[in-house]
């Protein structure tokens, strides 16, 4: 599947699955704005991807804190100016924090509002007028499974993701017509990412039976977790659709989650 000389936009390409998504499309033959908070981290991805072949021009790292508006509009306009106008931005970014809700965890609560409710809406509200303008482009935004129904511990995540899907829905139904594609992807527990390494509700971790401080999947079956790479091709799947085909969602959970 080519995506030679399309231009793409990846949040959370630091590490785990927003890595693994900016490596697929660069190997599909995109260029592709690799954006984290870390920029020396995107730096060491690049010089990877760069070691093994890949083009450098094809490679732009932006520090970017997506929860801050003035960056995501200041990564939007970088890709643009540097690698041409942008056809895919991939919303990777994100934090999930096991809290129970009498713990009133509110830092870790605020910083899941911020990241994934406030930095997603950002990211659409950089991109979507030039989608528009240009009469194409495509939104895929890393949703979750706790996009679909509730997990215990997660009620705070549970609504960040459920928002991400009502957010997309609607933009999608609102963009018909323009030429504009969006999509969610909902992963169920893809493990070996950074993703609940920084919980502090022990009580929570505890009661859910997950290690804070380990990477996802700690202790499980193979037939219990994705790999980054699964959820990468999902998002290939999607934006290599036919023009006339829109892959509004993809559910993809590991054969024995229940
Ligand atoms: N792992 C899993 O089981 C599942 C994960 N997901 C979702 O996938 C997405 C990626 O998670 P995953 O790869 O597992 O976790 P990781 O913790 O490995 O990756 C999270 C990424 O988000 C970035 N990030 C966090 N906060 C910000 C911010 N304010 N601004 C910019 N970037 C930020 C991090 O980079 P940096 O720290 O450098 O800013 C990092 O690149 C999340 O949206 C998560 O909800 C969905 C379903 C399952
Ligand atoms: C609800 C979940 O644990 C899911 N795997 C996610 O990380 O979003």
């Amino acid at each position: 599947m080519s995506l030679s000389g399309k231009v793409c936009i990846v949040t959370g390409a630091s590490s785990g699955i927003g890595e693994a998504i900016a490596t697929g499309l660069i190997s599909c033959g995109a260029s592709v704005a690799l954006a984290a908070r870390r920029g020396p981290v995107l730096e060491e991805l690049k010089a990877k991807l760069v070691a093994g072949g890949v083009e450098e021009a094809r490679i732009l790292c932006v520090p970017t804190d997506v929860a801050v508006r003035a960056d995501m509009e200041n990564l939007v306009a970088t890709a643009e100016t540097t690698l041409g106008p942008v056809d895919i931005l991939v919303n990777c970014a994100g934090v999930m924090y096991f809290t129970l809700m009498k713990n009133a965890n509110l830092d870790e609560w605020d910083r899941t509002i911020d990241v994934n409710i406030k930095g997603v809406t950002n990211g659409f509200g950089a991109i979507i007028p030039r989608f528009v303008a240009q009469g194409k482009g495509h939104i895929v935004t890393i949703s979750s499974d706790a996009g679909r129904r509730i997990f215990p511990s997660l009620a705070v995540y549970c609504a960040s993701k459920t928002y991400v899907e009502v957010l997309s829905e609607g933009t999608r139904r609102e963009l018909v017509g323009t030429g504009v594609k969006v999509t969610t992807i909902q992963p169920g527990d893809v493990g070996g990412t950074e993703l609940i390494m920084k919980n502090s509700d022990k009580e929570a971790a505890d009661k859910m039976g997950v290690v804070i401080g380990a990477p996802v999947g700690e202790g499980f079956e193979r037939n219990q977790l994705l790999d980054t790479k699964d959820v990468a091709d999902a998002v290939i799947y999607a934006v290599t659709a036919p023009a006339h085909v829109s892959v509004n969602e993809i559910l993809i959970e590991p054969r024995d989650q229940e």
